[in-house]
């Protein structure tokens, strides 16, 4: 069998409009996928340069199948089973700024090229001050905000117009933080004020929220795919078919990326905020809780616990009692997101495992659940149980008292292991404002709760507490 190579190409081989720093699965399902609806129907007329931001990647792979590869749409949308496949065109070629330096700057010189993509991870936009020009063009590792400076500097040298900003890593006003890195590097390397005034200028930095769940590579069924496609793919990547590309900025990015004219959920507004709180407090928050609670009543999946009677139920109410009605946003608008996010988390396609929503659980429950948990609070006088008991759970495991590893930062980590073990376990994770932000044992009642139900998650289990929860109300 063939791998996929330029002969399965359908669309015209469309100019450079769109550099994008990662080659990782989320982008090539999110943006990429994005630019073939739109170059399908003829909207757009333009194709991507993929610079890889490590100096390990995956653009070697691309390259062996002349940058083609398939995206896998599975899932329920709108109540409906969607299952299907497309080889995508959108990218042109590949750049790997380690070892092709020169390949890289031209990109700075191509007038066809209009925006800029971004996905590194949250990591990705950092500032180092070890990071050089130099070592740029040597090829040694910088930043993802280094590599770029140096790459709108010499567009700024070459007097040529500049670029829609466009990054879509998961950090709150992810343009702000970009454009503040950059000219960090502005000053660092003495670029001039020149340079300063063309950045601020002549660039368009947007912030966004990006929003579709990414499996990833189908490992379970990769074989059985291509016998039935008929060709090879190493870098096919499989999503569910829900997705929402949330802009703040100029309206005129609409004319730039026609991307609501070929049918995308796209959403341009001066304020993203409300859009991050919704997905935050309704997708991430119910993640948050059934990670902990679920894996200690034996569940592995999103998917089973939305599939088990009482955890779908607990899971059900977290959203529509404690949540929905203390985030200040409006309930119709708040209650349909809900009940898409129910249909995603049901979709049978994918097998999201609890673990993995674990990493970095402490950051997350104080990003995700604790505003909530707040404002819950102040509402009602009395304290979310449901969010309680993730607390508890959370505790619990943090204790070392599961068979769960640990997967968190150094610092919480090393925080946790001062107290683990100890007599006062529960009061000194609850009130350092180093996991939380602030001492938890401040607000009346929650020691007192989180401390009930932790003894009970040794004594019953997470499962009758939950069953009890839900006969409460
Ligand atoms: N997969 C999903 O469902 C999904 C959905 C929404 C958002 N996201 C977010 O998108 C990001 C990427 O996810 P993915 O599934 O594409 O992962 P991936 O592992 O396939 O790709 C990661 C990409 O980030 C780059 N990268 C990693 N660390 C970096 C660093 N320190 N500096 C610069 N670049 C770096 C890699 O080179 C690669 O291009 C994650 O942060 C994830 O939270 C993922
Ligand atoms: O990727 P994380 O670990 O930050 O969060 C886990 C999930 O909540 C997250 O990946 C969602 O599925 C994603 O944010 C959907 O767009």
């Amino acid at each position: 069998m063939e791998s996929l190579n330029n002969s399965f190409r359908k669309l015209p081989q469309y100019p450079n409009k769109v550099i994008q720093f990662g080659e990782g699965n989320f982008l090539r399902a999110f943006i990429d996928w994005q630019i073939q609806q739109m170059n399908k129907q003829g909207l757009f007329k333009g194709g991507v340069q993929v610079v890889q931001p490590l100096p390990t990647g995956r653009v070697k792979e691309l390259d062996a199948q002349d940058d083609l590869y398939t995206v896998l749409l599975e899932g329920i949308l709108d109540g409906k089973k969607v299952q299907s496949h497309e080889i995508i065109e959108s990218i042109n070629g590949t750049v790997n700024p380690y070892t092709e330096y020169d390949k890289y700057m031209a990109l700075a010189e191509d007038d066809n090229i209009e925006v800029i993509f971004s996905n590194t991870t949250e990591a990705g936009i950092a500032f180092d001050e070890n990071d050089t020009l130099d070592k740029i063009k040597q090829g040694e590792k910088s930043s993802y905000p280094a590599k770029l400076t140096a790459l709108l500097y010499h567009r700024f040298e070459l007097g040529k117009k500049g670029f829609h900003i466009i990054p879509c890593e998961l950090i709150n006003h992810n343009g702000d933080a970009l454009k503040k890195t950059i000219l960090q590097y502005a000053d660092l390397w003495n670029l001039g004020e020149d340079f300063v005034n063309w950045i601020n200028n002549d660039n368009e930095f947007y912030s966004t929220l990006v929003d579709r769940i990414v499996p990833g590579y189908p490992r379970d069924r990769a074989k059985d795919l291509e016998a039935e496609w008929g060709y090879k793919d190493q870098n096919m990547v499989k999503t569910e078919p829900f997705l929402i590309f949330v802009i703040e900025g100029n309206k005129d990015i609409e004319k730039v990326l026609p991307l609501k004219e070929a049918g995308i959920n796209l959403v341009v507004t001066d304020d993203m905020q409300p859009y991050r709180n919704r997905k935050v407090s309704i997708l991430n928050g119910p993640h948050t809780t059934m990670s902990p609670i679920g894996r200690l009543a034996g569940l592995e999946t999103v998917g089973q616990v939305m599939a088990d009677r009482d955890f779908y139920r607990f899971i059900d109410d977290e959203m529509h009692k404690e949540i929905i009605p203390v985030v200040p946003l409006p309930k119709d608008e708040l209650e349909s997101y809900a009940k898409g996010i129910q249909e995603r988390f049901e979709n049978p396609y994918v097998k999201h495992q609890l673990s993995a929503l674990a990493l970095n659980s402490i950051s997350k429950y104080r990003a995700r659940l604790l505003p909530n948990y707040k404002r819950y609070y102040e509402k009602y006088g009395k304290l979310p149980k449901r969010m309680t008991l993730a607390l508890a759970a959370y505790l619990w495991i943090y204790n070392g008292k599961s068979e769960f590893d640990i997967n968190d930062t150094a610092d919480i980590v090393a925080g946790f292991e001062k107290i683990k073990g100890t007599d006062d376990y529960i009061h000194a994770a609850l009130s350092n404002p180093d996991f939380w932000g602030k001492d938890l044992t401040k607000i009346p009642g929650l020691e007192d709760l989180v401390t009930k139900y932790y003894n009970e998650i040794g004594n019953k289990g997470t499962r009758q507490i939950v069953q009890e929860i839900n006969a409460e109300e």
